[in-house]
């Protein structure tokens, strides 16, 4: 069978035998519950999202796709804290928050670093705001600064990274301060097609490595297949989760050769699939 001819739904996986993430328990990890978010507009309201249901294991990878506009960057701005829904709840393992919590790190399209500062100085900084020794915090940096490769550049000011190099700072800005849950926004839209590949081999091999909960969103259908395990496509007006699968090209262990990802026969059909779901065909 064809996968255009698995269509996929709501919920439903694509793989014969899903992953034991495809089933989230309900008790640990994220969930979102019934979120919803509207905007006064004149005597009525715009609804940006509405009943958003969501669980995520606590490891999972799962990409956002759907057209500008649906509600992406406002649903991960509400997860992350930043912004407060109209209704609805979002908790780590049962436990409700609604304020910008350490235990949710973001990394946004550009890197914002702060340029009086090395690498090593941005990676340490929200260590430094936590209050922890100097010796812990110097270690910690340490070690995510070479998960992404950079120990050579740890000394560098940001005016003397490349695009990648700042993206991976702040990659690892955030994962040193051991969020449960890292939101990436777009994070590579900013960077040229080579160094985005060499982005998404460095952040599947350190999703891998320390096994944390991934929430990114992407306009790139390549990269959803290329990262995700899990899939999720939004549309708009009110924006809302329309399809939610597991990404049969997912590999586990062998997934870090993009290349021959992109060789498997279900790559383009999966493409053409997810590319029709996000316009509405
Ligand atoms: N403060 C606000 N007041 C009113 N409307 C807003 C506000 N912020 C966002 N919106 C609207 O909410 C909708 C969703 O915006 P959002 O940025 O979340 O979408 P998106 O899917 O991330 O878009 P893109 O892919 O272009 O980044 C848009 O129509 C936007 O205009």
């Amino acid at each position: 069978m064809s996968v255009a001819e698995q269509a996929p739904r709501a919920g439903v996986e694509l793989t014969e035998e899903p992953p034991a993430a495809a089933i989230p328990d309900p008790r640990s990890g994220i969930q979102l519950k019934e979120l919803s978010l509207a905007y006064r507009q004149g005597s009525g309201e715009f609804r940006v999202l509405e009943r958003i249901d969501l669980t995520l294991a606590p490891d999972e990878f799962v990409c956002v796709l759907g057209p500008s506009g649906c509600g992406k960057s406002s649903l991960l701005n509400i997860i992350a804290g930043y912004l407060k829904p109209s209704g609805g709840t979002v908790a780590i393992d049962g436990e409700l928050y609604a304020e910008p919590s350490p235990q949710v790190g973001v990394v946004f399209q550009h890197a914002n670093l702060f340029p009086w500062l090395s690498v090593a100085g941005n990676v340490e900084f929200g260590l430094r705001m936590a209050g922890l020794p100097r010796k812990e915090r110097r270690e910690k940096a340490a070690r995510y600064i070479q998960m992404v490769g950079l120990e050579s550049a740890a000394a560098r000011l940001p005016h003397q990274l490349s695009g990648g190099m700042k993206q991976r700072t702040a990659l690892a800005r955030t994962l040193a301060t051991e969020p449960r849950i890292v939101l990436m926004d777009e994070p590579f839209s900013a960077l040229d097609a080579l160094t985005r590949e060499s982005m998404q081999e460095h952040v599947r091999r350190i999703w891998r490595q320390t096994g944390r909960c991934f929430f990114f969103i992407t306009h790139d259908v390549d990269e959803a297949l290329l990262l995700g395990r899990r899939i999720i496509v939004m549309h708009p007006n009110p924006g809302r989760i329309v399809q939610d699968i597991i990404n049969p090209l997912f590999r586990g262990e062998e997934a870090d050769d993009a290349k021959a990802l992109r060789a498997d026969k279900q790559f383009a059909e999966l493409r053409e699939l997810l590319v029709g779901l996000i316009a509405g065909r």
